[in-house]
């Protein structure tokens, strides 16, 4: 009798999740946490892939997973082509993208090439819910200020939509029909703007945008930044590095988990507590940004991720926020849930499935 199992897997740049669904229940999940030493022995993240898969063939057999168990496999979409939101199917074109590192590179690249991998093997489609490329945003909000470079939609797509629905459920109301912010605060910070179901706007998480987040640096003074790489003759893989990996906090402190952080910073660390306060102002001044977007028209203002843990950060942005609307608090994500609610919907004929 098969099990009707859809697996997901979300690989993320220190850590990967996977995990088994079954008629709308969470039936196991797994956290793989990856050393520092363990990545650094890849060059590149499209060879940590052999090595990630070994880790969730583990998981399938401690689950006793076999064949005709499995009705469909899904993986977090990665840096490809802009797209509009939804469920797709994982088709050679998309992976070839998502391998090329052509729009970028991110653990997330990962995900729809591993999802393949086992779809294969068990014999049933893959597909990628949500990428963090889906691109929703109107014309006016692609003009950089610079002729031959336009603004990209990149944000925490799959958590801050979930979010977002899930808030407004709660509120009796219908996400296409509501006004929200989204402050999605992990190790990457990206801040959106929905209106009535599409994201018209955002402050992107990864090509320096905005706030400054643990390990991104978020908006720079370019002319300063210009000059350094010029000065230290920077190539493009390390500018990126600097942007997303080696930015933000862990440039003041050269520590990315935040609660060390915060724990540092309020006993009495004055230079963390700055350090910290700095990224809180920074991220409440995307959603002021995101407020004037949406015309002041806002439902609820949510924040997001694994940072929205935090009292001290929540208090810190809600002081400067709370005048614009309602804000509410979903802290962690919810990516796993809905990478396979995603599915379910095409599976059961809710949605079309699109194509890449
Ligand atoms: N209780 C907490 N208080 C403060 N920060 C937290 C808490 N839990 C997690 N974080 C921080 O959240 C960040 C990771 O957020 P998460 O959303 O899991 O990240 P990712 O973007 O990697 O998915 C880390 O900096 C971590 O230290
Ligand atoms: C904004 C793109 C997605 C992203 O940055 O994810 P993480 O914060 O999980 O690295």
């Amino acid at each position: 009798m098969t099990r009707n199992l859809v697996l997901v897997i979300n690989p993320g740049s220190t850590s990967g999740k996977v995990a088994l669904f079954s008629e709308g229940k969470l039936i196991s999940e797994k956290v793989i946490r990856y050393t520092v030493e363990e990545l650094a022995a890849f060059k590149t993240i499209n060879e940590q892939q052999p090595f990630r898969k070994v880790k969730i063939v583990e998981y399938l057999k401690e689950n006793n997973v076999r064949q005709g168990d499995l009705i469909a496999v899904v993986g977090r979409g990665g840096l490809s082509k802009p797209i509009v939101g939804g469920t797709y199917l994982v088709t050679g074109e998309m992976l070839h993208d998502l391998a090329s590192g052509e729009y970028g590179m991110h653990a997330s690249n990962l995900g729809a090439g591993l999802a393949k991998e086992f779809a294969d093997e068990y014999g049933v489609n893959a597909y990628t819910v949500d990428p963090v490329v889906v691109d929703e945003m109107q014309d006016v909000a692609r003009l950089s200020g610079l002729a031959g470079i336009e603004r990209r939609s990149v944000f925490h797509t799959l958590n801050s939509k979930a979010a977002a629905r899930a808030v407004l459920a709660e509120h009796h109301q219908v996400y296409e029909e509501s006004n929200v912010i989204v402050a999605h605060m992990g190790g990457g910070v990206s801040v959106s703007a929905h209106h009535h179901g599409s994201v018209i706007d955002v402050v992107n998480g990864i090509d320096g945008e905005g706030a400054y987040s643990p390990e991104r640096t978020g908006g720079l003074p370019l002319v300063m930044f210009a000059k350094k790489i010029i000065d230290e003759r920077l190539d493009m893989e390390q500018v990126k590095k600097i942007l997303a990996g080696d930015g933000g906090i862990k440039s003041y402190t050269d520590e990315i988990d935040l609660r060390i952080v915060e724990k540092e910073a309020l006993s009495g660390n004055a230079a963390y507590r700055n350090y910290l306060d700095g990224m809180c102002y920074q991220v409440a001044k995307c959603i002021g940004e995101m407020a004037v977007v949406l015309k002041g028209q806002v439902d609820y203002i949510i924040l997001t991720g694994g940072i929205s843990y935090s009292d001290y950060v929540v208090s810190y942005i809600k002081d400067y926020v709370s005048w614009i609307s309602e804000v509410e608090i979903v802290p962690g994500e919810k990516e796993m849930e809905a990478l396979y609610q995603g599915v379910m919907r095409v599976l059961n004929h809710e949605e079309d499935v699109k194509i890449y």
